[in-house]
């Protein structure tokens, strides 16, 4: 069974007298220097440029500063910056930079794990992992809950690295919930898996499938996107309230019947077999280089990606029916 902890688990004491520098104010960024500070921690944003994250960090009451000038100030440095620029920022802000022993902690694994980013060895270097989406942990916080995380030590010097990744949890609101405990290879190896087989890559591709498949049959796309897409959220808030049983309760017995047999005819041993196989791309770490070859050719795929569905007919169905859907949704 997986170690859990809850908030009486956790104190905010081993960091409250540090200094916190938050890389970033991005997703995840925002909602961590926000939540940390609205705990009484000592919270300082570290930026690049003086652009947009810069403006949004002054509007929300903090004094950004340049990443090399948070850096020096702090005992504990938090990335919050894209994976892919974290090994860069590191080696020309971070580490020439920092005090001697300054923790290094990441909102997930992929730096450390595949090696891009080597630590110093006097660091305690440790992971907090927050299992949602960066608007949500703040959502979640300012309305009393949080966001379950992950936490993982991958160096503990001081012997307090453990305590420490469970005190931040603390502060952006995961323990209110719970935090289990993991690894920096399970979680980079599992959230890489979740984003790309259901999260992100999975849910979008089935749901743009079954909306594809409707439309060439002939059916109206208005009809298929609120069937395929649309009502996707309903059903999904249901799962997450209730589980599958309960949502299966909340459907037709006929949908019950279609769904226990067509389900597992359309996602069979053939999409599993792909699943071991985006698993051991990931495992073996031929993703993580082509992610990185991707990256430093410009994100080309991302960008071709970002432009196709941007202008497919799912997404122009959704804009014709984006004032049905506004006024649609539960006024409290
Ligand atoms: N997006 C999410 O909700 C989640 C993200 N994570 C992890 O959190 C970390 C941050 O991810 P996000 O919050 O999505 O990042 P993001 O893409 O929102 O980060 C944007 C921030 O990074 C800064 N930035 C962008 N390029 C930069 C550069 N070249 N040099 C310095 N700063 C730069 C931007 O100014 C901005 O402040 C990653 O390790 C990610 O895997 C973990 C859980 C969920
Ligand atoms: C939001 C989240 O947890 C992801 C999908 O893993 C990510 O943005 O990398
Ligand atoms: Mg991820
Ligand atoms: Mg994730």
């Amino acid at each position: 069974m997986a170690k859990i902890y809850t908030d009486q688990d956790a104190s905010l004491d081993p960091i409250k007298d540090k200094k916190i520098a938050v890389l970033g104010y991005g997703n995840q960024g925002r909602a961590w220097a926000l939540n940390l500070r609205d705990s009484g921690l000592n919270v300082i944003v570290g930026l690049e440029r003086e652009g947009n994250s810069w403006k949004q960090a002054v509007q929300d009451g903090f004094q950004p500063v340049h990443t090399e000038d948070a850096v020096k100030q702090a005992d504990i440095i938090i990335f919050l910056i894209p994976d892919m620029v974290q090994r860069y920022v590191y080696r020309e802000k971070v580490q020439p930079n920092m005090k001697e022993g300054a923790d290094l902690v990441f909102a997930h694994g992929f730096n450390i794990h595949y090696k891009l980013i080597d630590p110093p060895s006097t660091s305690d270097v440790y992971m907090v992992a927050p299992k949602g989406p960066g608007a949500t942990v703040r959502d979640f916080y300012t309305k009393g809950g949080g966001v379950p995380a992950l936490v993982a030590v991958q160096q503990n010097p001081s012997g307090k690295a453990l305590e420490k990744a469970l005190a931040i949890a603390k502060g952006i609101g995961a323990t209110r919930a719970g935090v289990i405990e993991t690894t920096f290879k399970e979680e980079t190896e599992t959230d890489l898996f979740g984003e790309q087989t259901t999260l992100v890559g999975g849910v979008m591709e089935l749901m743009r499938s079954a909306f594809r498949t409707l439309v060439e049959l002939g059916y109206q796309p208005e009809v298929a996107y609120f069937e395929t897409i649309n009502e996707m959220k309903m059903i999904v808030d249901i799962i997450y309230e209730k589980g599958f049983t309960g949502m299966l309760k909340a459907v037709s017995d006929t949908a019950k019947y279609g769904g226990l047999t067509v389900g597992k005819f359309v996602i069979n041993e053939e999409v599993r077999k792909r699943m071991l196989e985006a698993a051991e791309k990931i495992r073996s770490g031929k993703f993580a280089e082509e992610w990185i070859e991707e990256y430093n050719r410009g994100s080309p795929t991302i960008k071709e990606g970002l432009e196709e569905i941007e202008n497919s007919l799912e997404e122009q169905t959704r804009r014709r029916l984006k004032e049905i859907i506004e006024r649609g949704k539960p006024k409290s």
